[in-house]
C-alpha cells in the first residue's frame, strides 16, 4: 500500500489506532410521509477515529441494526490504516459480507431513499468513516475538509425550508419529546410553519413533503405558500405517490411557481413518461440513488436534477463524482436529506461548496432535530450556512450529549432502533398499511 501514514508536511502519524462507534437515538417530531410517520427518536451512528497521535475525526451515518452488524466488522479493519487511504476504505467494505436477507426484495426505508442492494448498504457505511478520516485528516494537515475536496467554491451553502404536514405531538402513551412547531396539517398549517423557518433561518425556498393527503389539499399548500411568499423557489415531494396521469395533473395544476416536482411517481419508466409531457424541472431521490441507476435515467430524460445524498451514495468524494457525471449530461444537482445531526450537516456543507454545478437550495432536515452531539449547533444565516474554515468539518463533540443519547439507545428495548414509518403510524391508527402506489 503506498498510501502514507505520516503526513511529509506536519510530520502527524496518520495511522489509525482507535475507531469508536456510538450508536445513538435521537429525538424526532412527528413528520407525516407517504409511508407513515416520523418515530419519537431515530437511531443514528457517531463514528470517532483516531490516529497515533490522538486526533479524532467524526462521522455520522443511520444507525439501524443493518447498518450497525457492517460497521462493527469494518471499523476493525481499519486499525493500522490511515486516514488518508480513502481510497482503501471501499476496498476493505467489500470485504465485509452483507446478509441476504437485509437486501433480497428489499428496499430503502419502505422506498423513500430507493433500492436496497449490498453494495449500497456498504456505501452508507463507508461514507461515515470517508467524513471520519477527513476530518482527521484536515485537523493532522490544518486545512478545512473543503480543501482535501480541491477547495471551496462559495463561502456559503444554501438550504431550503423542508416543510411537513405534521401532528402537534406523538400518540399519547409513548415516550416522546414535545417539539415547539405545533401541528401543520392543512394549508395555513404549512404556511405556519414556513413562516416560523423563515424566522428563525431566513430559508428563502421550500418544499413541502407530500404524498400524505390527496393531491388536490396539496396542490392548495403549494398555492398558500406562493401567495404566502411570492416569487420564493417552491418543490413538492409526494415520494413516489401519484399515477403518470395524477402527477401531469399536479403539474399543471402549479407549474408557474414550482422549481421543480420531486418524484411525483415511483420508477425510472413512469418519471420518463411524465418528463416526456412537462417542461417542469422532475428530481429524484428515489428512482436514482446509485450509479448504476444513472444511464438508463439520463438517456430516457427521466429527470432533471438528482438530489445526490453523501450517505448513500458513499461519501463526499463520491457525492463529487456524481455532481461531475450530472453536470456531462446538463442535470441539476442538490442534495436530499434524511434526520441528521451536525456533524452531516458540516460535511454536507463543505463537500456543497466545491460543487460548482448546484444550483438549488440543498435539503436538511437538521432544523427537526432539537438534540446533537455538538457543543455548538451549526447555525443557518439567511437561509444558508457558513463554509467553515477551520481545519477538518470545524465540529467539535460534546461526550456528554454522545453519552445521553447513546444511554436512550441502551435504554430502548428495540422498538425505536429501526427506523419503521409504518409501524409509528400504527401506534395512532392500529390498521394502518403503507398504500399500494401509485396511491392517487
Ligand atoms: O424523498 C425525500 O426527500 C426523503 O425521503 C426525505 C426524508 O426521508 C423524508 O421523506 C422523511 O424522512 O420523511
Ligand atoms: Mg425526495
Amino acid at each position: 500500500m503506498s498510501v502514507p501514514v505520516t503526513a511529509p508536511a506536519t510530520g502527524a502519524d496518520l495511522t489509525i489506532t482507535d475507531v469508536r462507534l456510538t450508536p445513538i437515538l435521537v429525538a424526532d417530531p412527528p413528520l407525516l410521509n407517504a409511508q407513515g410517520v416520523h418515530q419519537p427518536y431515530t437511531p443514528r451512528l457517531i463514528i470517532e477515529i483516531t490516529t497515533t497521535d490522538g486526533i479524532t475525526g467524526l462521522g455520522e451515518t443511520y444507525g439501524d441494526t443493518k447498518y450497525l452488524e457492517l460497521a462493527r466488522p469494518y471499523a476493525q479493519k481499519l486499525i493500522g490504516r490511515s486516514v488518508a487511504d480513502l481510497n482503501g476504505l471501499f476496498t476493505v467494505a467489500d470485504e465485509v459480507a452483507v446478509a441476504k436477507e437485509r437486501v433480497d426484495d428489499q428496499v430503502d426505508v419502505g422506498g423513500l431513499r430507493g433500492v436496497q442492494t449490498a453494495d449500497k448498504l456498504r456505501l452508507s457505511v463507508v461514507s461515515g468513516f470517508e467524513v471520519a478520516c477527513l476530518d482527521a485528516l484536515g485537523k493532522a494537515q490544518g486545512l478545512p475538509v473543503h480543501a482535501l475536496l480541491g477547495g471551496k467554491v462559495r463561502d456559503t451553502v444554501e438550504y431550503s425550508g423542508y416543510l411537513f404536514y405534521k401532528w402537534g405531538e406523538h400518540p399519547k402513551g409513548i415516550d416522546s419529546e414535545q417539539d415547539d412547531w405545533g401541528e401543520a396539517l392543512d394549508p395555513s398549517g404549512i404556511v405556519e410553519q414556513a413562516r416560523t423557518f423563515r424566522r428563525r433561518y431566513g430559508f428563502r425556498s421550500f418544499k413541502l413533503k407530500g404524498g400524505v393527503f390527496e393531491p388536490g389539499q396539496e396542490i392548495a399548500a403549494i398555492r398558500a405558500l406562493a401567495e404566502a411568499f411570492p416569487g420564493s423557489p417552491l418543490r413538492l415531494d409526494p415520494n413516489g405517490a401519484w399515477s403518470v396521469d395524477t402527477s401531469l395533473q399536479v403539474i399543471e395544476a402549479l407549474k408557474d411557481v414550482l422549481e421543480y416536482m420531486e418524484d411525483p411517481t415511483l420508477g425510472t419508466a413512469a418519471m420518463a413518461a411524465v418528463s416526456a409531457r412537462t417542461d417542469t424541472p422532475l428530481a429524484t431521490n428515489m428512482c436514482v440513488t446509485t450509479f448504476d441507476e444513472i444511464k438508463e435515467a439520463f438517456t430516457r430524460d427521466a429527470v432533471q436534477v438528482v438530489l445526490s445524498d453523501h450517505h448513500y451514495w458513499g461519501g463526499l468524494r463520491n457525492t463529487r463524482d456524481l455532481a461531475a457525471i450530472c453536470r456531462a449530461f446538463g442535470v441539476g444537482v442538490s442534495m436530499h436529506s434524511n434526520t441528521h445531526l451536525g456533524i452531516s450537516l458540516a460535511a454536507m456543507t463543505h463537500v456543497a461548496a466545491t460543487v460548482p454545478n448546484l444550483h438549488h437550495a440543498c435539503d436538511s432536515h437538521y432544523p427537526w432535530q432539537s438534540e446533537d452531539v455538538l457543543s455548538e449547533r451549526v447555525a443557518f444565516r439567511d437561509g444558508a450556512v457558513t463554509v467553515s474554515d477551520a481545519p477538518g468539518l470545524g465540529v467539535t463533540l460534546d461526550r456528554d450529549k454522545l453519552d445521553a443519547l447513546h444511554q436512550r439507545w441502551l435504554d430502548d428495548d428495540g422498538q425505536m432502533r429501526e427506523r419503521d414509518d409504518a409501524a409509528a403510524m400504527r401506534v395512532a391508527d392500529p390498521d394502518w398499511e403503507t398504500p399500494a402506489f401509485p396511491r392517487w
